[in-house]
């Protein structure tokens, strides 16, 4: 008999569900007991606003932290909210196959975007959501909320909003796929790189598990996310910026291709600059560096931190 592998998760809903839907992977695939271990994070325990405490990096440095701590053996997060430079001692040993990666509403009286009277009030604290909601000047006002996904949809009901935006994947994967009144194009709102995929990381030196956790992998998740992820580490942008990312495997002309969209915009969605191109699904990470670096050569840098345009006629 095997001892049971520890796998730490964070206590929100979200957190849980995600660590058991790789613990059942690992299970199925790996034939290996798994035992969840709880671990506690300085963002689940601040109100404060994100940006204050160091970002959605906090929720991950804990899991890190006990990881290589030897308290448990595989962390589980969501891809979206690891930050893109590498940490010592962890390895990124699988990236299972990713739920549908696009942007949902929430809002009352199943209302979409569209339908929202002038001057209703949707909430979200992501920067890249409220520029990319500026700039399709629908005229809604726009207010900072927080909290997990089942507080915000808790912020509709209560009509304290109108509306929210969140990732379909977590509505999805809390069975909460009901509450949705429109998912959105990509056309109109790019996820955050990554959004939809999980990360399963353990200590790079249990070299038995990293081999073994490869076989959570998928190779196509995981080329898309690398090529949207390389889009934010050549912009120099984190996962609070002002930036969406998506890749799509596609059938080409030559059999697969990645395809990767991107967007940078200014806070107030005021200025943008969208790009998108193709690439051989195994040069993920050179097509997303060298469409970051045309759209720095178009200014993307410069846009995501110009001055508000909004109120200006031009
Ligand atoms: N920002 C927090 C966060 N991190 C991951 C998800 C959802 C799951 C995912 O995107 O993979 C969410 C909630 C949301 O953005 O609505």
């Amino acid at each position: 008999m095997t001892v049971a592998l520890r796998l730490g998760t964070r206590a929100s809903a979200l957190a849980t569900t995600q660590s058991g839907l790789v613990a059942d992977l690992i299970r199925e695939r790996l034939g290996r007991e798994v035992e969840l271990v709880t671990v506690s994070t300085e963002g689940d325990r601040s109100a404060a606003p994100l940006a204050t405490i160091g970002g959605t990096g906090v929720f991950v440095s804990a899991l890190r932290d006990a990881l290589l701590a030897g308290e448990v053996d595989v962390a589980v997060h969501s891809l979206k909210d690891l930050p893109t430079t590498p940490a010592d001692g962890i390895a990124l040993a699988a990236i299972p196959l990713r739920e549908d990666p696009r942007d949902a509403v929430v809002a009352r009286d199943g209302l979409t975007l569209g339908e929202l009277p002038v001057g209703s009030r949707l909430g979200t604290g992501s920067p890249r959501r409220v520029s990319q909601l500026e700039a399709l000047g629908l005229g809604l006002a726009i207010e900072g909320i927080r909290g997990n996904v089942d507080t915000r949809i808790r912020k509709v009901r209560d009509g304290e909003v109108d509306a929210v935006v969140l990732a379909r994947a977590g509505l999805a994967r809390l069975g909460r796929l009901d509450e949705i009144t429109e998912v959105l194009d990509p056309l109109q709102m790019l996820p955050a790189p990554g959004q939809g995929a999980l990360a399963v990381e353990c200590r790079s030196g249990d070299t038995d598990l990293v081999a073994a956790l490869a076989q959570l992998d998928d190779a196509s998740t995981r080329a898309a996310v690398t090529a949207e992820r390389a889009v934010l580490t050549t912009l120099e942008a984190g996962c609070s910026a002002p930036v969406g990312a998506l890749a799509e495997v596609v059938e080409g002309e030559d059999g697969e291709e990645l395809w990767l969209r991107a967007v940078a915009l200014s806070e107030d969605g005021g200025l943008s600059v969208r790009m998108s191109a193709t690439g051989p699904v195994t040069e993920a990470e050179q097509l997303g560096r060298r469409l970051a670096s045309d759209m720095l050569d178009d200014g993307a840098a410069d846009l995501m931190h110009a001055p508000p345009v909004r109120n200006q006629h031009a």
